[in-house]
């Protein structure tokens, strides 16, 4: 019997990005990949992200998380829907400072000054071509060579890469409206040169402090908002001097404010989460997954 049967769940979202929060804290069940692909169905509850939480494993720690993409690959991280998930623990704990164990480390979270919006310490990010990964060696990854389209005109070229816990690659545009993302996104995603796929983003800098931006998320798609692509494009537009450290970023779905902090390297996300409803898997969404 598959873990979502019958399971509540809560349906919110970070800025447009749709994320459904299960919480399996006081159950000893764990979640297959083929659990996720069946709760991501039109029938089930669809999302970008599925975060799901588990009894915390390490001392010191509030809960470990698990994030599902649509496709049933997990990401190490997910900025918007670990915001989502400290709303939930923030409420029921009382607590307005948390710390989440995810496969990519432990990200604190706080609880910011107007309600339903908090910040995420994402962590320091990371530039080896190992760390992001690539499949091969470059040395600065500021500016990596890959480029798609016609040699002597590429319609997109030499992304700046970085690893927020997840692979990120950022291509710097006038206009990231201005290309079929839903085409061009999937190709990146799989190209030969991201051994675990990549996260595809589209960025332009609309001001000293401004970055403007989508996101063609790996094992999920064009999102509304993807956080950790937004704390990715934030970093690389620091250190190649088109920004400061400070940076407000605009999504689709709204702005988030990125802070690289000097002291520690650490990555600080704020922005809003908001409500849907809460629902209850049909345990007859499984039945196939079970199965298989
Ligand atoms: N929506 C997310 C990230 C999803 C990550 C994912 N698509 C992957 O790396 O596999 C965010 O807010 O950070």
């Amino acid at each position: 019997m598959s873990a979502l049967a019958d399971q509540p769940y809560v349906k919110m979202n970070g800025l447009g990005n749709e994320i459904v929060v299960v919480d399996l804290r006081d159950r000893p069940d764990k979640l297959t990949a083929d659990d996720a692909r069946a709760a991501a169905r039109p029938e089930g509850a669809p999302f970008d992200q599925l975060m799901v939480l588990y009894p915390a494993r390490t001392p010191g720690t509030d809960a470990f998380v698990r994030i599902y993409n649509t496709d049933g690959s997990e990401a190490g991280a997910c900025g918007n829907g670990m915001r989502c998930v400290a709303d939930i623990v923030f409420a029921d704990t009382g607590k307005t400072a948390l710390t989440f164990e995810t496969r990519a480390g432990l990200i604190n979270a706080w609880k910011g000054a107007e309600p339903l919006v908090s910040t995420v310490d994402m962590g320091a990010p990371k530039f080896g071509w190992r760390d992001i990964p690539l499949a091969e060696e470059f040395r600065d990854t500021r500016a990596i060579e890959l480029q798609i389209g016609p040699i002597d005109a590429p319609i997109l070229h030499s992304p700046s890469v970085a690893s927020m816990g997840n692979p990120h690659a950022v291509f710097w545009v006038d206009d990231p409206w201005a290309y079929d993302l839903d085409k061009i996104g999937p190709l990146l995603e799989n190209h030969p040169i991201f051994p675990d796929r990549a996260n595809i983003t589209l960025a332009a800098v609309s001001g000293p402090d401004h970055l403007t931006m989508r996101t063609w998320e790996r094992g999920a798609g064009l999102t509304k908002a993807c956080g950790s692509a937004a704390c990715a494009a934030a970093v690389s537009a620091a250190r190649t001097g088109r920004t400061g450290r400070h940076v407000r970023v605009t999504l689709p779905g709204g702005d988030l404010v990125i802070d690289w902090r000097e002291r520690d390297d650490h990555v600080l996300m704020t922005g809003p989460v908001e409500y849907e409803r809460e629902g209850r898997f049909d345990p007859a969404l499984f039945a196939g997954a079970a199965a298989s």
